[in-house]
C-alpha cells in the first residue's frame, strides 16, 4: 500500500482536494473486469487490453474471485429474455450465487458494491409509472421468474449483508437499455428492430404491440450508476429514461429514421411479458442529481451507425 510519506505520488495525492465530479475521478482508478463471455463480447474490450491499468479475468461469477478491490460493480446476468430463458438455471444461480460471491468478496476487503438491478422486480406491474416503493406483480413460476424473482433475491441479499454485516451496498433497477456495440443478435427488441431494418427484413413487432417500454442511452445510464456508486444512497433508485413508447411506435419510428421501405410485422409473443413499464426517476433526480440526456430518435442513429459498420452495410444502399 502506498502509505510511505517520502513517496512524492503518496505526498501529492494526500494534498488534493475531493474530486467533484465522481467521472473524472474515475480516470485513476485501476480496472479488473471478470467476464464469463455467456453473453458477453471480448470484441467489446479490445481498446482496453494492454492498458496499464486494465486487467481482463474469464471468470463466471457462480465461482469465488480472490482478488483486492475498493469497489465492485456486480453486473453479471444475462439480460435478454431469449439468453436467460435458454439457460435459466445458470441465471438465477448467477443471481443467488454470484451475488453472494461478490458479497462474500466486498465483506472480505471491505469494499463498496453496487448491483445492477432490473425494471423487471415490478414484474407485469399494477403501477404507473413504477417508483421504487412499488413492490411488483411478479409471477414466482414462469419462464421469466429465473431472471426477475433472481434479481429480487439478488437485492434481498444485498440488503441482508449490509444490515448484518454492514457492507456498503449501492441498488439500481436499470430500465431497457439500448446503444452501440450490443450483441446484435441480442434478441431484445432494440437491437431487433435496428438489424431487421439494416438487412432489410420486417420488424418483428410481438402482439398486442401496444406493450410499452421506456428505453434509456447507455451513456446516460453509465452517468447513472457512477453516480449512484459514488453517491451516499444505497437505493435501490430506478435508472431509466422515462420517455415511454409502444411497440409499434418504436417501430415506426426504425422505420422512419433507417428504412422507410421496410415492412412492421406482427408476431406471436412469449408468456408474461409486461404490459406496460416506464420509471418514476424523482429520487434518481433528488438524490443523485440525475436525468438522462439523450431522446430516443437522437439515440437510435448512434447505434445504427455502429451496427451498419458491424453488419457491413452503408446507409443509402
Ligand atoms: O432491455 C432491457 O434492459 C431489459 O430487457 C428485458 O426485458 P424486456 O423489456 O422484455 O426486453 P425486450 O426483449 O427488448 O422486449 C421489449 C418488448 O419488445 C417486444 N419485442 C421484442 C423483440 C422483438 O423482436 N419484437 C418485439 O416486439 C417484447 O414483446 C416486449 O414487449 C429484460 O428482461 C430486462 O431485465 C432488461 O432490463
Amino acid at each position: 500500500m502506498a502509505t510511505n510519506s517520502s513517496n512524492g505520488d503518496t505526498q501529492k495525492a494526500t494534498k488534493q482536494p475531493p474530486m467533484p465530479s465522481p467521472l473524472r475521478f474515475s480516470k485513476f482508478f485501476q480496472v479488473i473486469v471478470a467476464d464469463n463471455f455467456f453473453t458477453g463480447s471480448k470484441d467489446n474490450l479490445k481498446k482496453w487490453i494492454g492498458h496499464p491499468r486494465f486487467e481482463l479475468i474469464r471468470h463466471d461469477v457462480t465461482e469465488k474471485l480472490l482478488i483486492e478491490v475498493d469497489q465492485i460493480y456486480h453486473l453479471a446476468c444475462p439480460a435478454s429474455p431469449i439468453f436467460y430463458k435458454y439457460n435459466p438455471v445458470k441465471t438465477i444461480k448467477t443471481n443467488v450465487i454470484g451475488t453472494l460471491n461478490m458479497l462474500g468478496l466486498a465483506k472480505r476487503v471491505g469494499a463498496r458494491i453496487l448491483l445492477t438491478s432490473t425494471s423487471e422486480v415490478y414484474g407485469d406491474p399494477l403501477v404507473h409509472p413504477q417508483p421504487e416503493s412499488y413492490w411488483g406483480n411478479v409471477n414466482p413460476i414462469g419462464v421469466r421468474s429465473c431472471y426477475d424473482e433472481g434479481k429480487r433475491v439478488a437485492e434481498t441479499l444485498m440488503f441482508d449483508y449490509h444490515r448484518q454485516h454492514g457492507i456498503e451496498i449501492r441498488i439500481a433497477r436499470i430500465f431497457n437499455t439500448y446503444g452501440p456495440r450490443m450483441n446484435i443478435d441480442d434478441g431484445r427488441v432494440v437491437s431487433n428492430f435496428i438489424a431487421q431494418a439494416i438487412r432489410g427484413e420486417p420488424l418483428t413487432v410481438q402482439v398486442p404491440g401496444t406493450q410499452t417500454r421506456s428505453f434509456c442511452y447507455v451513456s446516460d445510464m453509465v452517468d447513472g450508476l457512477i453516480r449512484l456508486m459514488e453517491g451516499e444512497n444505497t437505493g435501490p433508485i430506478n435508472i431509466g429514461n422515462p420517455g415511454e413508447f409502444t411497440m409499434i411506435e418504436l417501430a415506426e419510428n426504425v422505420k422512419e429514421l433507417i428504412n422507410p421501405a421496410v415492412e412492421i410485422k406482427m408476431v406471436e409473443n412469449t408468456p408474461d411479458d409486461p404490459r406496460q413499464r416506464k420509471p418514476d426517476i424523482t429520487k434518481a433526480k433528488e438524490l443523485l442529481g440525475w436525468e438522462p440526456k439523450v431522446k430516443l430518435r437522437d439515440g437510435l442513429p448512434l447505434m445504427e451507425e455502429d451496427f451498419r459498420q458491424r453488419l457491413g452495410v452503408a446507409k443509402n444502399n
